[in-house]
C-alpha cells in the first residue's frame, strides 16, 4: 500500500454519557489515476484481458496500488485494488463506501458455452474496470452502441472491486455442473425472523462491486449487465451506503442506520489465520477449483426506523448490549473492551440475556465467527404508511453457509432486534478463489 495507515483506531473515549457521535472521515481528494477516454490503453476485443497483464502474466497492478492517499481518519485511499490473486478482491480488501450488488439468472435457452464465454467476457470487463478502464472493444460507429456505457469516464476508479458468486441452482442440470457444485452450496433452510420476497431473494449468479465512488459501482455492474445480452437476466440489485462493517481495525468503525457502530469485533480480514479458520474454503472441500474461496451470504434486513427512533436510548442500548456513544459493551469503557458476558448487577446481566452481541459473540457460539461486509440501504418512502424504508444489506463471507444458518437460528429466535427488524430478502452463493494470470471465470467454472 502506498498510503499512509491509520495509526490506531478512532478515539475510544470510554464517555458513555455525552454524545460523541464522529461524522465519517471526509473522502480524500480523487487520485491523479482517472479512466481514460479511448480505449487506446486497453486494446480492443478480447486481447484486453491479456492486454491489462505486464510481460511474464504479471498483473500491472498491486493490490491497493496507485497514488494513494489518506483520509483525515488516517484510512487508506488507494487508487486501484488488485483484481487477481490467490482470493478475490471485495472479501478480505477493506470495505469501500458503496456497493451495488446484482443476482442474475442464466436466460431460458442460454446453453453451456454462452455462460462460459459471457465468464470469460465479464473478466476482461471486470478487469478493467478495476484499473479504471473503459470495458474493452471499440466507442462504436453511429450504427452501433458504444461497448462502455461511459458514466465512468473522468471518473477514478474508487478501488473498484468486482467479486463473482454462484447460487445454488446454477448447479442444476442445465449446464453440466452438478459434478462441480461446493460441497455446502445448497438453498438456506426456512430461518426465524424472515418473511422472504422472491423479488429480493436467489439468483444463479451474484456480482457485488464495491467502490468509492457509487457510479463507479453501479457502472460495473451495468456493463456486465449489458455484456450479458441474451446470456443472463438481471434478478435483482441493491444499492448500499455507508459500509456498515470495517474488515480491519485501521478502517474506523462506521455506524449503521440505528446509529450504533457496527463492526467493532468483526474478523480482521488481514489475520489470515483467523480467515483461514472461518472465511476460506480450506483443503477439507472435495471440489478443489472452490478452495481458497469463500460463501457469501446476503440478507436484506428491513428496520422500522420510526418504531427505534421511538424507543428510549437505554432501551436501544439493552438492545445491543453496547453504548450507542461510544460503541463499548455496556461492561467496559472503551469500543474495544471485551464484553464481560458474567457480570451482573442486582441480580441481571449487565449485557442482557437478549442482546444483540451476547446472542452473536463467538464465546457464546463454539467460537463461530463470520466476516461481515454490509452496507446500509433505502428504498425510499412507504407510499402506504409514510414510513422511510431501509434497513441493513447484509453480507458476510464464511466456510460454510451452515455458520450464519447457526447464527441467525440463535438471533431469529431470542434477539431483542427482531422488534426492530425483518429479513426480507436473502442470498447464498460459492465465491469462487482469485484469478491467476491468464485465467478466467469461465474456465475456472467449467474446468
Ligand atoms: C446472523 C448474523 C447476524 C445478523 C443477521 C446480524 C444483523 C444485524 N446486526 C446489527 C448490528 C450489530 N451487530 C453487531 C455485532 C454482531 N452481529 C453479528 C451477526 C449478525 N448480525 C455478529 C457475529 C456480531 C459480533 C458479535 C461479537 O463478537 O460481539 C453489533 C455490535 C458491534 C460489532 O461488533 O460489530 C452491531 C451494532 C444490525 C443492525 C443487524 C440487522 C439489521
Ligand atoms: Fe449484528
Amino acid at each position: 500500500m502506498t498510503a499512509t495507515p491509520s495509526p490506531s483506531h478512532g478515539p475510544a473515549d470510554g464517555s458513555d454519557g455525552a454524545p460523541d457521535i464522529t461524522p465519517e472521515p471526509a473522502t480524500a481528494a480523487p487520485s491523479p489515476v482517472s479512466r481514460r477516454r479511448l480505449l487506446g490503453a486497453v486494446g480492443a476485443g478480447a486481447a484486453v484481458a491479456g492486454a491489462a497483464l505486464g510481460a511474464g502474466g504479471t498483473a500491472l497492478a498491486t493490490r491497493d496500488s496507485g497514488p494513494g492517499t489518506a483520509a483525515p481518519g488516517g484510512e487508506p485511499r488507494a487508487a486501484t485494488v488488485d483484481f487477481r490473486g490467490a482470493h478475490q478482491a471485495g472479501i478480505a480488501t477493506p470495505s469501500q463506501d458503496r456497493l451495488c450488488f446484482a443476482t442474475f439468472d442464466v436466460a431460458p435457452g442460454a446453453t453451456r458455452a454462452d455462460l462460459a464465454a459471457l465468464l470469460t467476457t465479464w473478466t476482461a470487463a471486470a478487469e478493467a474496470m478495476t484499473l479504471g478502464r473503459q470495458v474493452p472493444g471499440g466507442e462504436g460507429d453511429l450504427n452501433t452502441p458504444p461497448d462502455d456505457t461511459g458514466e465512468a469516464v473522468g471518473l477514478t476508479p474508487g478501488r473498484l472491486t468486482v467479486t463473482i458468486g454462484y447460487g445454488p441452482g446454477l448447479f442444476d442440470d442445465r449446464f453440466g455442473l452438478a459434478a462441480r457444485r461446493p460441497s455446502a452450496l445448497k438453498p438456506l433452510p426456512a430461518l426465524p425472523g424472515e418473511n422472504l420476497d422472491p423479488a429480493v431473494t436467489g439468483g444463479d449468479l451474484c456480482v457485488q462491486a464495491c467502490a468509492d465512488d457509487p457510479q463507479v459501482a453501479f457502472h460495473a455492474v451495468r456493463n456486465l449487465r449489458r455484456l450479458g445480452f441474451g446470456t443472463v437476466l438481471p434478478r435483482w440489485m441493491e444499492l448500499g451506503f455507508g459500509r456498515t462493517s470495517s474488515t480491519s481495525p485501521q478502517q474506523a468503525t462506521p455506524r449503521n442506520l440505528m446509529g450504533f457502530k457496527d463492526g467493532t469485533r468483526n474478523i480482521d480480514a488481514r489475520d489470515e489465520k483467523v480467515m483461514g479458520e472461518h472465511v476460506w474454503i480450506g483443503e477439507e472441500e472435495p471440489q478443489r477449483w472452490v478452495r481458497g474461496g469463500s460463501y457469501l451470504v446476503s440478507r436484506k434486513i428491513k428496520m422500522r426506523m420510526e418504531q427505534w427512533d421511538r424507543d428510549r436510548l437505554g432501551d436501544q442500548q439493552d438492545v445491543f448490549g453496547r453504548y450507542k456513544s461510544s460503541g463499548a459493551p455496556l461492561t467496559g469503557h472503551g469500543e474495544f473492551d471485551p464484553p464481560d458476558f458474567a457480570a451482573k448487577s442486582g441480580g441481571r446481566y449487565v449485557i442482557p440475556e437478549d442482546s444483540h452481541i451476547r446472542l452473536a459473540a463467538p464465546e457464546n457460539n463454539k467460537g463461530l465467527r463470520i466476516l461481515r461486509r454490509g452496507y446500509s440501504y433505502t428504498d425510499g418512502i412507504d407510499k402506504e404508511t409514510g414510513d422511510l424504508l431501509g434497513g441493513l444489506f447484509f453480507i458476510a463471507f464464511m466456510n460454510t453457509p451452515d455458520r450464519f444458518v447457526t447464527l441467525q437460528r440463535v438471533l431469529g429466535a431470542h434477539d431483542a432486534l427482531n422488534e426492530y427488524i425483518q429479513h426480507i430478502g436473502s442470498g447464498v452463493f460459492a465465491v469462487p478463489p482469485g484469478l491467476a494470470a491468464g485465467q478466467d471465470w469461465g474456465r475456472q467454472l467449467f474446468g
